[in-house]
């Protein structure tokens, strides 16, 4: 393949990168790129990866790794990058999230572990709630009594994730007692009675860790496959991650380029280190970047945007946009009702209006919330279907996987792309990208002419088997064949052999486990294939989904519910951690948000600052006169 010269290498699919993003892109050292939301910082990462693959700067033997926290995130990275690069350079970025890559990390090298720390070989996942936690300290207290006052033990445990993020596995310069409780958390989750452990990700993060520190040749390899090493939303990584990251790849030639935006870290409550940036740039000798301009929102969201960054932090500099308003009217407002029935009747009749005069679709809308969807579920629902329309809990658990995450896995795009294709769809980006996804599925190389042809045969002779199949009728007893054929023709062998994170552990049970949970719910609810598919894709439906789920993604219009005391309980004023959550969520639209106050799901009190800020940035708030309520 010919490599373009580097200083002739252009942007793909974006008009232009901003100066700085120049800058960064071209660095051949660690960097840190710190932007505000729609900065494009992921763009940014899909184009630097572009760059370094097309000119041949990462050469044909090398990889590059780029780590996100959200599955939906990685997939989203790996689809830019495919979108801008041909196969055979876009197969070489590895896009994975970072409990994808300790997982695996652990289940290929586990023999390395010392015995005691050793998780069975097969062994579940677990997720201990915060109850589990405190109890386990207490145990661990009642073992060691008022020993656990020395050493500022009691203290550094209030924050578990900091503490055993902060102690390593067989580290000789462990003091005895951070030792005692490594190894009493570690024994909880690796024996059990009936042999199999349940282990958290945070533990499979400190064996991996343990793995990669203790065993050279595993290190080493890890170093040569992966030179250039990205992570995404680096304003959240952990201490575990944090420490993960610098014990594989500090002090070593790897090039590492971290994104991310301190305004946005709402991962705190889950571990995320405060200091990352700062320390980061200290321990790689990074070079920090900053970018100014914003692509995703209209220049009064992105006024509007500051107000709020500058409470976060108040030297945050003011960014440009380059886009454009394209509403009449406000871009933000706040609603205000007296009931759940009032509210939800006033946003559904503005919705579908809103909808149909500017002809837009359900998934440029987007219902944001602080936590529990369900809550807001029922009542939305029943007065959007008065206009034809529908919404979709995306934080909804199907088996052991979320909706969200099941959507972005790749066993569930190749399922959905082939029921696509039998469904008669003539989309030819689909057929390419099912044909690039099969050649790579049966391990061909573009050099080996006969065996692509074959490959290609055989997949158009059975999207006709399955067109032939679907066609007969939508029977449950139909449709459970078409779904036992997407498998087969799929091959969990291949699927497993062709993508690293489902190669070992049971990643690959639970999602296909999740899917056919998920398209028995489908067939049950629809009557067409087509009705099925609409379903599957969620194309009908208004997505609903908490902040948290949110990061990363970008709609027309966000309705933000539930901003009440009772949703955020545990807001103090000042606290930047809650600011940046409602950040987040503001800086997810393009063109609108709205903020919707409903009085009988609580007071406002506590959370006077964000209805105090949006004031200050001249968000009007309108009453909706009780004659709304259906
Ligand atoms: N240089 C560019 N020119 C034009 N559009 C761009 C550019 N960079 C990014 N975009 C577009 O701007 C939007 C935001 O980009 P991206 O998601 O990469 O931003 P981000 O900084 O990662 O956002 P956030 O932190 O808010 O999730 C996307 O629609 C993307 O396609």
């Amino acid at each position: 393949m010919k490599f373009i010269q580097s200083d002739h290498w252009q942007p793909k699919g974006i008009d232009e990168l901003e100066p700085n993003a120049w800058q960064a892109l071209s660095r051949r050292e660690s960097t840190s790129v710190i932007a505000g939301p729609g900065a494009g910082k992921t763009e940014f990462l899909a184009q630097k990866a572009a760059y370094l693959l097309e000119t041949g700067l990462c050469p044909p033997n090398q990889k590059i790794l780029a780590i996100s926290f959200k599955t939906d995130a990685a997939k989203n990275l790996a689809d830019r990058v495919k979108e801008r690069c041909p196969e055979e350079l876009s197969n070489r970025f590895v896009s994975m999230t970072f409990d994808a890559f300790t997982k695996n990390l652990v289940d290929r090298f586990r023999m390395a572990l010392p015995e005691r720390h050793r998780p069975s070989k097969r062994y579940e996942i677990s997720f201990p709630t915060f109850r589990q936690e405190k109890s386990l300290i207490s145990s661990f207290r009642n073992n060691f009594g008022n020993a656990v006052g020395i050493y500022n033990i009691r203290q550094r445990l209030q924050n578990m994730n900091q503490f055993i993020g902060s102690v390593r596995i067989g580290d000789s310069g462990l003091l005895w007692l951070e030792e005692e409780f490594l190894d009493f958390w570690l024994s909880q989750q690796i024996n059990y009675a009936d042999g199999i452990s349940r282990v958290s990700f945070l533990a499979l993060n400190r064996l991996a860790e343990c793995i990669v520190r203790t065993n050279d040749h595993v290190h080493r390899s890890i170093r040569a496959s992966y030179p250039i090493v990205f992570v995404d939303e680096f304003q959240d990584t952990t201490f575990a991650q944090y420490d993960f990251l610098s014990s594989v790849f500090k002090s070593s030639e790897v090039e590492v380029t971290v994104v991310g935006d301190y305004k946005q870290r709402i991962m705190a409550w889950a571990g995320a280190k405060g200091d990352a940036f700062h320390q980061f740039e200290a321990d790689f000798s990074a070079q920090r970047h900053s970018l100014l301009l914003n692509h995703r929102s209209s220049p009064e969201l992105v006024r509007i945007q500051h107000v709020i960054a500058r409470a976060i932090d108040h030297e945050v500099r003011e960014v440009q946009t380059s886009n454009n308003n394209l509403i009449s009217g406000d871009a933000a407002w706040i609603c205000c009702s007296y009931n759940v029935n009032q509210e939800a009747a006033h946003l559904a009749h503005w919705i579908a209006n809103d909808m149909q005069g500017r002809s837009l679709n359900p998934r440029n809308y987007s219902i944001l919330v602080r936590q529990k969807p369900e809550d807001y579920e029922q009542q939305l629902s029943h007065y959007l279907a008065q206009h034809g329309l529908s919404l979709r809990n995306e934080s909804v658990k199907i088996g052991q996987a979320t909706l969200q995450d099941l959507l972005a896995e790749e066993l569930t795009i190749l399922f959905s792309t082939l029921l696509k294709l039998g469904l008669g769809h003539r989309n030819a980006q689909a057929w390419n990208q099912l044909s690039a996804d099969v050649r790579l599925l049966r391990n061909t190389t573009k050099e080996d002419e006969k065996a692509l042809r074959q490959v290609e045969r055989q997949l158009a002779l059975f999207i006709s088997e399955l067109k032939d199949l679907m066609r007969q009728s939508f029977r449950p007893d139909n449709s459970r064949l078409v779904f036992e054929r997407i498998i087969a023709f799929i091959d969990l062998n291949d699927l497993r052999k062709t993508f690293s994170r489902y190669a070992t552990g049971d990643l690959l049970e639970i999602n296909l486990a999740a899917l056919e949970e998920f398209f028995t719910n489908c067939v049950d609810t629809q009557n067409s294939w087509t009705g099925l598919l609409d379903e599957f894709e969620g194309t009908n439906h208004i997505p609903l989904m908490t902040i948290h789920k949110s990061k990363g993604l970008e709609f027309d219009t966000t309705i933000f519910m539930g901003i009440d005391d009772n949703a955020w309980w545990s807001y103090r004023p000042g606290d930047s951690e809650g600011l940046s959550t409602f950040f987040v969520a503001l800086s997810r639209a393009k063109q609108r948000a709205i903020f919707s106050y409903c009085q009988q799901r609580g007071q406002r009190t506590k959370i006077a600052d964000f209805y105090a800020l949006l004031s200050a940035a001249g968000v009007q708030e309108y009453v909706i006169p009780p004659s709304v309520v259906v």
